[in-house]
């Protein structure tokens, strides 16, 4: 049968060395049930209740995908899981019966996560969304897999803490876990792997663990591996995240945010990196270059000088923040920026953030119809100046659409490409410049993704910063946990 599928593939056109590896091991996946049975549904819904399990089109379309422009791939069956045993129950299930599994949060993610590459089941977590506890008095908090990262930080208002860590999206806090998400705060509070305490995992063959030990939440531990951190970032190849404890913080006393504009790339990311070598602690240190502002404006109805443009904010006591305030100002000043304007009033800051949350719209809106095609390359912070001034020039040189908005202050940056589904000779551009932004971060020792994941998109990119060896070792890791290979089959490695 094997033999079969191998000369049946060997037939098709002709492909290179990594091509065949890629198909190779795809036969390995193949393994995996192809379709599913009646009987499995039954089973499936004996756990559950009929109620929620669902094979309706619609359903399954819409967990067949995320906000990103990867194609749809419909799961076979949606499962709605509303205990820890029902999660157990299920996953034991898939993996008796090699059915693959795919964890879903909200949706939110930007590199198909979600997309169900070999069918299967899709488990959202949705219903499962309780904060389990919050240890006011000890900053941290335990939350079930459907609690949004908007619902938690409005439960959280009365007790003066918040979870900073913002993707823009209301993404589930599981979600962002299996992801590590970060975004804009992420230069002062750090990203999903600094904020995480401790993970209950349902693992493929239905036992669970707690990655920290069973109750753990202290800030530090020197125990064992970090299985907290493996979890993190898995982006559900490797178990179903079902409770996460997480840092929590004060309210800031004190809010200012500020925007600035410059006539060169290098100037606007210069400041940006002699303010992080200062040693300032800033809560927010976004650019937008001039195609970016442009979309802003558009979107958003702002009326913002079309230049390259730092978008800041400060966060602390009142005391002393006046101080780091007026030393940024030095630096934009020294710089050659222009225009600086403080957003005062909570209303107005708020509407700077949400419009650049919807940055990824605004920029898909520049052609109707589109979906955003997203990079996140993320590098060491003296090389970014470097890095955005190269593929600017190679956006231009391609004469294609691609706005730039990053979170420099971290040395992130993402262009948006929207894209026509179907539109091949765009996606063919898009895609050589985003490896060429992939190797350029690798030469200047960054990352190919610093907060949205390799998914489907990035899978090849993977390959090339970690190498051979890394990869066998992370497919080893895999096996570990899911040796039947049913979790999010096709995801992060082919
Ligand atoms: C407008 C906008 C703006 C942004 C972003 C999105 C959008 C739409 N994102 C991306 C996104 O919000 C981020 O990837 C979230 O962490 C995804 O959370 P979901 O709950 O939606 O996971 P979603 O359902 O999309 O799943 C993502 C991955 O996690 C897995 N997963 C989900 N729940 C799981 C669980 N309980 N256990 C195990 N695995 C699970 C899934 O299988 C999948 O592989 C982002 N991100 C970022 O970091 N910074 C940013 O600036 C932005 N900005
Ligand atoms: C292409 C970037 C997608 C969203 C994002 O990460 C952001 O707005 O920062
Ligand atoms: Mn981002």
């Amino acid at each position: 049968m094997l033999f079969r599928q191998l000369m049946k593939c060997l037939k098709q056109t002709s492909f290179s060395l990594s091509d065949y590896n890629t198909k190779r091991n795809f036969f390995r996946a193949v393994q995996l049930q192809a379709n599913i049975p009646g009987t499995f549904v039954g089973s499936l819904k004996s756990i559950v209740g009929d109620a929620n399990v669902s094979t309706a089109d619609a359903v399954r379309d819409q967990h067949g995908h995320d906000e990103s422009h990867h194609e749809v791939h419909k799961p076979d069956v949606v499962v709605f899981a509303e205990s820890l045993e029902h999660v157990c129950k299920v996953a034991k299930l898939c993996n008796d019966n090699k059915v693959p599994l795919i964890p879903f949060g909200s949706g939110t993610g930007l590199e198909g996560g979600v997309n169900a590459l070999q069918g299967g089941v899709s488990l959202n977590m949705s219903k499962m969304n309780q904060v389990v506890k919050v240890n006011a008095e000890d900053f941290d908090c335990t939350v079930q897999p459907g609690v949004m990262r908007i619902a938690l930080n409005a439960y959280l208002r009365d007790t003066g803490l918040w979870f900073p860590i913002d993707p823009g999206a209301d993404a589930s806090i599981c979600g962002m876990c299996a992801t590590s998400a970060s975004g804009t705060n992420a230069v002062r509070y750090g990203t999903m792997k600094e904020n995480v305490l401790n993970l209950q995992v349902v693992l493929p063959d239905g036992r669970v663990i707690e990655t920290a030990g069973k109750g753990k939440r202290s800030r530090k531990t020197s125990a064992g591996y970090n299985l907290t951190n493996l979890f993190v970032g898995s982006e559900g190849t490797l178990g179903i995240i079902t409770e996460a404890t997480i840092k929590l913080y004060g309210i800031p006393e004190k809010t200012i945010a500020a925007v600035c504009h410059f006539d060169s790339v290098q100037e606007a990311v210069d400041t940006v990196v002699q303010i992080m070598q200062s040693g300032i602690s800033m809560a927010k240190l976004e650019f937008l270059d001039d195609k970016a502002i442009e979309a802003f404006n558009k979107y958003s109805k702002f009326n913002m000088k079309v230049a390259h443009s730092l978008f800041l904010e400060f966060h602390g006591p009142a005391l002393g923040l006046e101080d780091q305030f007026n030393t940024v100002k030095e630096l934009i000043t020294s710089n050659n920026g222009s225009g600086l304007q403080i957003a005062t009033d909570e209303d107005e800051r708020k509407r700077l953030w949400k419009a650049r949350h919807e940055m990824i719209w605004a920029c898909t809106a520049l052609l109707p119809g589109s979906k955003p095609y997203s990079t996140d390359v993320c590098v060491p912070i003296s090389t970014l100046p470097k890095v955005i001034v190269q593929t600017k020039k190679w956006i231009e040189e391609a004469n294609i659409i691609g706005p730039i908005v990053g979170h420099v202050g971290d040395g992130n940056f993402h262009v948006f490409f929207p894209m026509m589904r179907g539109d091949k000779e765009t996606y063919e551009k898009v895609q050589d410049l985003h490896f060429k932004m992939g190797f350029l971060a690798m030469e200047m020792n960054g990352t190919c993704t610093g907060e949205h994941g390799i998914g489907m998109g990035k899978r090849k990119l993977l390959e090339k910063e970690l190498g051979p060896t890394g990869i066998e070792v992370m497919k080893e890791v895999k096996k570990c946990f899911d040796p039947n290979g049913i979790m999010n089959p096709g995801k992060v490695f082919f």
